[in-house]
């Protein structure tokens, strides 16, 4: 496609049209004190209103060299403990963190408009419950796990056919194999920050501070 085709395309493209998005209000007066519960029905609120994939977040991490890198990745868990989700500690993602245990997750879910953004530092939890996380998932997640080499460089897509097929006869003779280097990572957020889009671009954002004892809130210009 030439370039003037994909600008011409691009100025032909909205974000929030009435026929696949709803704008809620949003009174930030009424959150909740702490961002977790706001967080939770947040989602429930995606996944009613039918949004497609809502458990998938971008991970952006920055490397030894300080670059930033950012990525998608599912959304195992949020509670008190922080967000969770789980990759090979092997990967360029895992090595970030090793670098750099601190990262920022993003929610978008177009479909009511709302963004979610959450930065903190990044802990590795203990190797039984990073297994235990990955067994209680499907087979073919398993698979994924012990296919491993995320992120190297890989000679031929036939090798990886292999690979992967080995690894899936491996996940179903025996659903509790260990795939040792894959790690359930917990972010324990500092900030957590909400936004709901407005039709008249009048946009909320809404932002939670860690204090250490509990959680300060502000607003920001959007
Ligand atoms: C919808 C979707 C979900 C994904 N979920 C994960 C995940 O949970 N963990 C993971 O390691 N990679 C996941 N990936 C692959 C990552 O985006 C990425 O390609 C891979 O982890 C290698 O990233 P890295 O080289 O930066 O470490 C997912 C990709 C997509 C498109």
């Amino acid at each position: 496609m030439a370039q003037n085709d994909l600008h011409a395309l691009l100025l032909t493209q909205r974000v929030w049209s009435p026929e696949v998005t709803r704008l809620p209000p949003f009174d930030p007066e009424t959150a909740p004190p702490t961002p977790l519960p706001l967080f939770t029905s947040w989602f429930a609120e995606a996944v009613d209103a039918g949004q497609p994939e809502p458990h998938t977040m971008t991970l952006a991490t920055v490397d030894a060299e300080g670059r930033p890198d950012a990525r998608i990745v599912m959304l195992h868990g949020a509670d008190p403990d922080g967000w969770s989700f789980a990759t090979h500690t092997t990967s360029r993602k895992g090595r970030a963190l090793d670098a750099h245990p601190y990262a920022a997750l993003t929610f978008y879910w177009p479909v009511l408009g709302r963004q979610v953004r959450v930065r903190g530092p990044v802990a590795a939890a203990p190797e039984e419950e990073s297994q235990a996380d990955l067994h209680a998932r499907s087979t073919g997640a398993l698979a994924a796990a012990l296919t491993g080499h995320q992120s190297e460089e890989l000679a031929s897509a036939d090798e990886l056919r292999r690979a992967s097929a080995a690894a899936w006869d491996r996940a179903r003779e025996n659903p509790a194999l260990p795939a040792p280097t894959w790690t359930l990572y917990r972010l324990r957020p500092d900030t957590v920050e909400f936004f709901q889009g407005a039709a008249d671009r009048a946009h909320v954002r809404l932002e939670y501070r860690s204090t250490g004892f509990g959680w300060s809130r502000g607003l920001l210009w959007p």
